[in-house]
């Protein structure tokens, strides 16, 4: 696997209007890697995510993003940028007065798709990854929790994204649901796509191994394997 660099800051601080989150973050994130962000509730997990996808603006230090440097983002620029990026945010549900399939169909068309055979087929072959085929014509509220995140995956998947971001995606689920989806988000990395993930949840670290960052005191530190993460240091849950 080609092992590009996707993510690369030096020196950057993240605010949120006047308030300084994280200062001097140092990142870099290669293609197909597997990413958890750590840290306490309200330590900037979140923000950095936000920075990312550039919803939230940087103005010192170097950051660049598959290839676009986020200082000097051009305005047109910000939506192909996006495109290649996944994101499984909770503030971004599905559509609920639509189904599975006119979720996903919204959303190819939105990003410039137009011919009707390639749009079956692409929402064929997401909905196969996140297992969820059969279920393409229910509405959202047919579903459960887990398999509405599965579809909230198939969504970031459609413009065969680099790099998926995902905020706290077990947050509303049972722990065996929760890990279900964890092992598909790590299936999905297998094939290339680098997954970085905000967590509280320290279960998933032995069963899915991947790099871990922790969002703590206005900094972001990597936890290198020797180095125990404690629940105390993350607000986290042990188990799974
Ligand atoms: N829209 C906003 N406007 C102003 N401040 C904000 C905004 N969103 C977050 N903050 C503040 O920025 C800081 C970092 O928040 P962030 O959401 O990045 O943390 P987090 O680590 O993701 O927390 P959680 O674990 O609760 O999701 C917090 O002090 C928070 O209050």
């Amino acid at each position: 696997m080609e092992n590009k660099l996707l993510i690369k800051y030096v020196d950057v601080d993240i605010y949120q209007q006047d308030l300084l989150v994280l200062k001097d973050v140092q990142l870099e994130i290669h293609s197909g890697e597997f990413v958890y962000l750590l840290g306490k509730v309200g330590s900037g997990k979140t923000s950095l995510l936000k920075s990312i996808y550039s919803e939230l603006p940087i103005e010192s230090g170097v950051a660049g993003v598959l290839g676009y440097d986020l200082r000097d983002l051009k305005m047109n620029d910000a939506p192909f940028l996006r495109r290649k990026i996944g994101i499984v945010f909770q503030d971004f549900q599905l559509l609920t007065d639509r189904s599975v399939y006119q979720n996903l169909d919204f959303v190819l068309r939105a990003t410039g798709w137009k011919e009707q055979a390639n749009i079956e087929e692409q929402i064929a072959n997401v909905l196969n990854q996140v297992g969820m085929y059969a279920k393409r014509h229910k509405m959202p509220h047919q579903l459960s929790g887990g398999e509405q995140q599965r579809i909230v995956i198939a969504r970031a998947l459609l413009n065969s994204p680099e790099m998926i971001l995902a905020d706290e995606p077990t947050g509303n689920l049972d722990p065996e649901t929760g890990n279900e989806l964890i092992e598909l988000l790590y299936n999905i990395r297998l094939s290339g796509t680098t997954v970085v993930m905000a967590t509280h949840n320290l279960g998933w670290l032995d069963k899915f191994p991947g790099r871990v960052f922790r969002c703590d005191n206005e900094s972001l530190v990597e936890l290198k394997n020797n180095q125990p993460v404690t629940p105390e240091t993350v607000d986290a849950e042990s188990g799974n």
